[in-house]
């Protein structure tokens, strides 16, 4: 269960998120749409104890997020914005270094990052550096690493925006199946498409936040 409680994010003297609230419960879909700069990234960043919160705050499953390595510890998995992968790195040591840090059994890890590369459709490409990989081929590894470490809440931040339709279609699907199997999943998104899918819809203007659909 994700709580945002009257959440404000700052940057300096500008307010990128003010006074947020909401709640995702395992099991649910929110889709959080809006202008460019209105503050999804900022807003999932504060989830993910990566900004910090100049008010209020966010709990996971009743734990107060403080920092991104209590966060990621707590199972908050963020799929960020421009991927994040190391470029340097294969396909699968991307996916395996989260799963590693866990101290995961090896043949545990392996098995668990073939049946991610292959639920976006790179099963053929794990062992192709992320620098080799188009946009779109980067932008499946990072949802596959995210859904490979089977978090509790799932951050996925304009996730499909570079893939074609076929490929939207399957990413949308496993993060639908995230929920499925438990975890409460927030996409930031301008596609109408994703955000119809979802089970609530929010819109964020100017760090405000109002409903178009609640959850
Ligand atoms: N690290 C930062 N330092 C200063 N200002 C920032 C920082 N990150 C974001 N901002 C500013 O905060 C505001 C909200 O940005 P944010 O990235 O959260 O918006 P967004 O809705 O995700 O935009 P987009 O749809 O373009 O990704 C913007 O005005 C942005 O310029």
């Amino acid at each position: 269960m994700i709580n945002v409680s009257q959440v404000t994010v700052r940057y300096g003297e500008l307010t990128a998120v003010s006074d947020v609230s909401f709640t995702v419960p395992p099991g649910f879909v929110l889709a959080v749409s809006g202008p460019s700069g209105a503050g999804k990234s900022s807003l999932l960043w504060a989830i993910a104890g990566a900004v910090p919160v100049a008010k209020g705050q966010v709990e996971i499953d009743g734990l107060v997020i403080t920092d991104r390595p209590a966060a990621a510890a707590h199972g908050v998995v963020l799929i960020p914005q421009g991927n994040g992968l190391a470029r340097v790195l294969t396909a699968r040591e991307n996916l395996s270094l989260p799963l590693l840090a866990e101290r995961k059994p090896s043949d545990e890890v392996e098995r668990t990052i073939e049946q991610a590369l292959a639920g976006v459709g790179l099963e053929e490409s794990g062992d192709h550096l992320v620098e080799e990989l188009s946009g779109g081929e980067q932008q499946r590894a990072a949802v596959a690493r995210g859904i490979a470490q089977q978090g509790r809440v799932i951050l996925a931040d304009e996730s499909t925006s570079e893939l074609d339709s076929t490929n939207r279609e399957r990413v949308l699907d496993l993060l639908h199946e995230e929920a499925r199997r438990g975890a409460a999943v927030v996409i930031a998104t301008h596609d109408p498409n994703v955000a119809d899918s979802a089970d609530g819809h929010a819109v964020m203007d100017e760090g405000h936040l109002s409903w178009l659909r609640r959850l």
